[in-house]
């Protein structure tokens, strides 16, 4: 049995190399796409080989972008890795796992051995690891829950035939061997501003029959009481939430049925609403509809969504004069159900874009009271930071801190669309560029392009550059050139040093004019305007349901002599209908009769013993009263009684 142990490097390119010398390792930062979160954990606690020593001085501490980091910095390089002689390949500094290989059998195991202690590695890597305390951290320790299904998938590697390190959990055995699958960042790295959610508002109870018997009270009539109505569904804008994260373990909300009525009158209890909680800024559709149902923006505005179904009636409730002793009671009505595509928009006035690394978050830091994370390494920034700036007591702007810009983000490499949305609400961006690059002018056209080739629109929207980190003596010696070149181009340009927070004030106070000018600009125009009545969806939902019985289509499938009756309001009634009682066929019949049902059937042509299907309800047609079998559709002997009016 022959067994290897393999260690593997993420970074091929030397771009890549110096900064994952620079920086602390962080699992949450590892750009390949190969190393899941739950799989990272596990590498990064053992070490087989001792870490590296640091590179002799990589200049400034910063690492800098000259332009848009390229995709492939973020992919496993496996011709590299395949091509070396070595039995060894380094996974990272710190992670590094232990592949064996058994050459006989064919099998594979995959060895992730796991010493617990972290400090260990970190000691020896010679890093301080900060980020397990952070909030990244969290998402790879504290909750691991939170990785998909398919990130908890086991990570297998082998060997192919051409000696190239394939993952075997990529590949499913027919597709073996091709290339791996080029995927995106890891899933920590994703924003959890989309979710598909079910909603089902509570049935409605059913009522009962029953009937009074006491002493001295003779013939007490009926006393079934009716069912008690179904829990609604609610979504309401909690402030606290800045991301649709919860949804990613929780997808099903139903609200409580109502309970069943019972004797002496008594009606059932109503059941339980359900309120779902949303991040202000969210966008409600329709699962696979484009139309926008719902746009909550405010905390504390809350939309009634689905209504729960009415409680069944009683017996007590079909009491009449003709009818004193109703043998009948209602089911309760189903409660609506519904998926729908969640998506958060950040409702931000102002936008900080840039490539990765230019100081963003150090900008929303100093010109606000947020306060994201900031390090020196690239996509610090994860989820968008939201911040208020006041300038006096009547004016102020939300400015959002996105994540960094990737080479191909518009095709949605990287977070790519999943930041990139947030902008869409924005009425102006800040530009920040970092001026201590070697190529500030490129990377600015890079992000530039990235925006419009995302959305044109969005590259529409009015901005300024703010060229930062003046205080480093090479962003200090490009400035002159960098501004002309862009003055040149009619681009308003400010140049800053977040960190000594000099020039900040300018570049903010630059960004609110830009945004009253666009404001006024805007004043008059009337674009789409989202319903303003939140419970429009529930409305909808309570006209449908009120809709006539009259109001109904006869189809006929001649091949099976079948008669289908299509009708909102007659489909309603015979879910309610409880076919328990005889009272009940008879009211159907009676309800059929009365809304022409029947007298329509006959106009088209249908014939003794043909299939007639309303709702769920199969029935055969007998042409007179004498043949009636288990259903007729003609008036038998219930002329007589007056039923309630249908409602
Ligand atoms: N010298 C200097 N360093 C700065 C300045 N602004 C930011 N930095 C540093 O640049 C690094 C990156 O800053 P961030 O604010 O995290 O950058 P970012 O654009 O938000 O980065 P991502 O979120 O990863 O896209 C940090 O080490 C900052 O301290 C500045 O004006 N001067
Ligand atoms: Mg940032």
């Amino acid at each position: 049995m022959a067994s290897i142990s393999i260690s593997a490097s993420f970074f091929s390119r030397p771009q890549a190399q110096a900064r994952s010398k620079t920086q602390k390792p962080s699992p949450q930062k590892n750009p390949n796409p190969k190393f899941k979160s739950k799989k990272v954990t596990k590498f990064k606690s053992f070490s087989l080989s001792p870490p590296p020593s640091p590179p002799p001085s990589l200049g400034a501490q910063a690492t800098t972008y000259t332009r848009l980091p390229p995709k492939e910095d973020f992919d496993f390089d496996f011709e590299a890795s395949s091509s070396s002689e070595s039995d060894e390949i380094k996974l990272s500094d710190s992670d590094i796992a232990k592949i064996t290989f058994n050459d006989a059998s064919s099998e594979i195991e995959a060895e992730m051995l796991n010493t617990d202690d972290d400090d260990e590695v970190n000691e020896s890597s010679g890093f301080e690891d900060e980020s397990h305390n952070g909030k990244i951290a969290d998402f790879y320790n504290g909750d691991e829950s939170l990785d998909s299904e398919e990130d908890n998938e086991e990570e297998v590697y082998y060997y192919d035939s051409d000696g190239k390190l394939v993952n075997l959990s990529e590949n499913d055995g027919d597709d073996m061997g091709l290339e791996v699958k080029e995927k995106g960042v890891p899933a920590v790295m994703r924003c959890f501003d989309r979710a598909k959610i079910y909603l089902k508002a509570g049935d409605g109870g059913n009522g009962v029959v029953a009937f009074r018997r006491e002493k001295y009270v003779p013939l007490g009539g009926p006393s079934g009481g009716d069912g008690g109505r179904g829990g609604n569904v609610y979504l309401e804008v909690d402030g606290a939430m800045n991301s649709l994260l919860p949804f990613r373990n929780c997808v099903h909300f139903r609200a409580g049925r109502g309970a069943h009525g019972q004797g002496r009158m008594m009606c059932g209890r109503k059941g339980e609403d359900v309120v779902v909680k949303v991040a202000p800024g969210t966008v409600v559709r329709e699962a696979g509809s484009e139309e926008v149902l719902l746009e909550l923006l405010h905390p504390g505005q809350r939309a009634l969504l689905l209504p729960g179904g009415r409680g069944g009636r009683g017996n007590a409730s079909f009491k009449s004069g003709n009818n004193k002793v109703p043998k009948i009671a209602e089911n309760g009505e189903e409660g609506p159900e519904m998926w729908l595509e969640l998506e958060l928009k950040l409702v931000a006035d102002v936008g900080i874009v840039g490539a990765p690394n230019a100081g963003k978050s150090t900008l929303l830091s100093v010109i606000s009271a947020a306060q994201p994370a900031i390090a020196n390494y690239p996509f610090t920034t994860l989820l968008p930071n939201l911040g208020v700036i006041s300038f006096d007591y009547d004016s102020s702007m939300v400015v959002a801190d996105l994540p960094g810009l990737l080479e191909g983000a518009h095709t949605g490499f990287g977070l790519g669309h999943e930041f990139l949305r947030h902008t869409e609400r924005c009425s102006a961006l800040v530009h920040v560029v970092d001026g201590s690059g070697q190529q500030p002018e490129l990377e600015f056209d890079a992000v530039r392009l990235e925006l419009e080739m995302f959305s044109p629109e969005l590259a529409q929207k009015p901005y300024i550059v703010a060229y930062n980190k003046m205080d480093l003596p090479e962003a200090y010696e490009n400035w002159q050139s960098f501004r002309e070149k862009l003055q040149g181009r009619g681009i308003e340009i400010f140049c800053m040093s977040a960190v000594k927070q000099e020039g900040t004030h300018e570049v903010i106070s630059a960004a609110y004019r830009l945004l009253q000018k666009n404001k006024e600009s805007n004043e008059g125009f009337e674009g789409f305007q989202y319903p303003v009545d939140l419970n429009h969806v529930a409305d909808m939902v309570n006209k449908q349901r009120s809709s006539s019985i009259s109001e109904f289509e006869i189809t006929h499938d001649s091949s099976c002599n079948t008669w289908h009756v299509f009708g909102a309001g007659l489909q309603r009634f015979v879910q309610m209908t409880n076919w328990r009682y005889l009272d009940s066929e008879k009211r159907f019949q009676h309800v059929l009769e009365a809304c022409g049902v029947n007298r329509s059937l006959m106009k088209l042509g249908v014939k003794e013993g043909d299939t007639v299907i309303v709702g769920e309800m199969e029935m055969v047609w007998h042409d007179s009263a004498e043949n009636s079998g288990t259903a007729n559709m003609k008036k038998r002997s219930t002329e007589s009684i007056k039923w309630p009016q249908w409602k």
